[in-house]
């Protein structure tokens, strides 16, 4: 367990870790690439390594070395897995390898995870697959995983799916349909949440030789041309906005001047609103071109947050409304419950616990900000977020705070601790 306490004072200058987003794409793609990839500044984190570990079962060769990944790709020809593919929590693996996986020249992919991802919606993409003649269902027939797979042709070149549930779904077609003979059609059945992680797929996959049309600026529509290969290239990974943002978050309400290097001004991550939406609630946060500067504390104004574009954010930005003035709004947010955990409700009831004064409505939250919180012990239902955004609360808490299950981090942000201790935060592991 993680116990936290109060901190007066955070300095000092930090890296924002690897992009996770960014990681698992370039990975994937370096993964179907017709030569030797390499990927530096790689997010060396669970959820990445499931990545990894996929594309070997695929064919890929990796050599992992801490800062560089050097890939041998499957010159486009995924190979049939010798054994089940275990993502164990990692969403994005398991959607954008489901589609992959149809690729296989013969037999069957199983893929499934650990006990959150058993629990995560795959219907929407299976049936996809289904529309473009692949066989793929789920082995309980509830839409969830484990999954399997049957290599095959892709036969249809108009896909139907929606895009209110994740956009992991798109990203996942987007990837698999360059394999198809004929150019395709992703056409989105309800609106698109999630949207910017498609910029950063189309941002990713063009550096691999993938070229993509997004057919209106609503991505409503995606065209994707038949008969393309996956180049090798030499990537390297920006810094990640989500992680950055319980950084960013605590420097705000605390006194402070930290220096976040590795996140670029022009970065295509949605969660880079995190600087935004803070300006808004009324903090100075300077963005220079390749890093962030923080100099807190702030008195925060509760604002009201749509959330469609920026689901990662929702437990900071929960947080931050405990502490700001007045009411703050989360809204948009059905597809925050279908992450690691049921994210809208965990921060209501764990927050509550905390002296929070937080209602939960079918799609956000709404949170009269108390101005304190005081320590107690919390759950964070394995999921990494709330043990993150779970610390930032606890650094201002009266009282101690002690976090289960702190070792989640490991799937986004493994040095979370170590990074937030040399900003001098009281944090024990026990
Ligand atoms: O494609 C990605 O890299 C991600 C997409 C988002 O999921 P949804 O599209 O399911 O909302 C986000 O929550 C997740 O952490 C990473
Ligand atoms: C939901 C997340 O990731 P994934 O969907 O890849 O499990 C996350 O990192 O918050």
């Amino acid at each position: 367990m993680l116990i936290v306490e109060k901190t007066e004072e955070l300095r000092g200058t930090v890296n924002a870790p690897p992009s996770k987003s960014y990681t698992h794409r370039a990975v994937i793609c370096a993964s179907l690439g017709d030569g030797i990839s390499k990927i530096v500044n790689p997010l060396n984190s669970e959820d990445c390594l499931s990545s990894v570990n996929g594309c070997m079962s695929l064919g890929a060769m990796i050599d992992i070395e801490s800062d560089t990944w050097i890939v041998e790709g499957n010159y486009n020809s995924p190979k049939t897995p010798d054994n089940v593919i275990d993502v164990k929590n990692s969403g994005t693996t398991l959607r954008i390898l489901t589609g992959i996986s149809s690729q296989i020249p013969k037999g069957y992919a199983i893929l499934t995870g650990d006990e959150s991802i058993r629990r995560r919606p795959m219907g929407p993409l299976l049936d996809a697959l289904n529309q473009l003649g692949i066989e793929a269902f789920s082995s309980k027939m509830n839409g969830t995983a484990p999954v399997i797979v049957k290599g095959g042709k892709i036969e249809n070149n108009v896909v139907r799916i929606r895009g209110d549930v994740s956009s992991q779904f798109i990203t996942s077609l987007m990837m698999t349909l360059p394999f198809s003979q004929e150019d395709s059609e992703i056409v989105l059945t309800t609106p698109l949440k999630s949207a910017p992680y498609l910029d950063i797929t189309i941002d990713v996959i063009e550096r691999f030789g993938i070229k993509i049309i997004k057919d209106d600026e609503k991505y409503g529509k995606f065209l994707v041309y038949g008969n393309q290969r996956y180049k090798s290239c030499n990537y390297t990974v920006e810094g990640d906005y989500s992680s950055a943002s319980y950084i960013i978050a605590a420097g705000v309400l605390i006194n402070s001047k930290i220096i976040i290097k590795n996140l670029f001004k022009n970065s295509k991550q949605g969660d880079r609103r995190i600087v935004d939406i803070l300006r808004e609630m009324g903090a100075d946060i300077k963005v220079k071109e390749n890093r962030i500067i923080v100099e807190g504390p702030y008195h925060l104004e509760g604002i009201s947050i749509d959330v469609k574009d920026i689901p990662d954010l929702v437990p900071t930005i929960a947080i931050l409304g405990c502490f700001a003035r007045g009411r703050t709004e989360i809204y948009n947010g059905e597809h925050v419950r279908f992450k690691e955990c049921d994210r809208l409700h965990a921060c209501a009831v764990e927050l509550r616990k905390m002296g929070g004064e937080i209602r939960e409505k079918p799609d956000g939250l709404v949170i009269e900000g108390v101005g304190k919180l005081k320590g107690t012990k919390l759950n964070t239902y394995g999921d990494h977020r709330l043990v993150m955004a779970f610390t930032v609360a606890g650094l201002l808490a009266e009282g101690k705070t002690v976090i289960e299950g702190e070792e989640s981090v490991k799937v986004s942000f493994p040095d979370f601790i170590s990074v937030m201790r040399s900003l001098g935060a009281n944090l024990v592991v026990k």
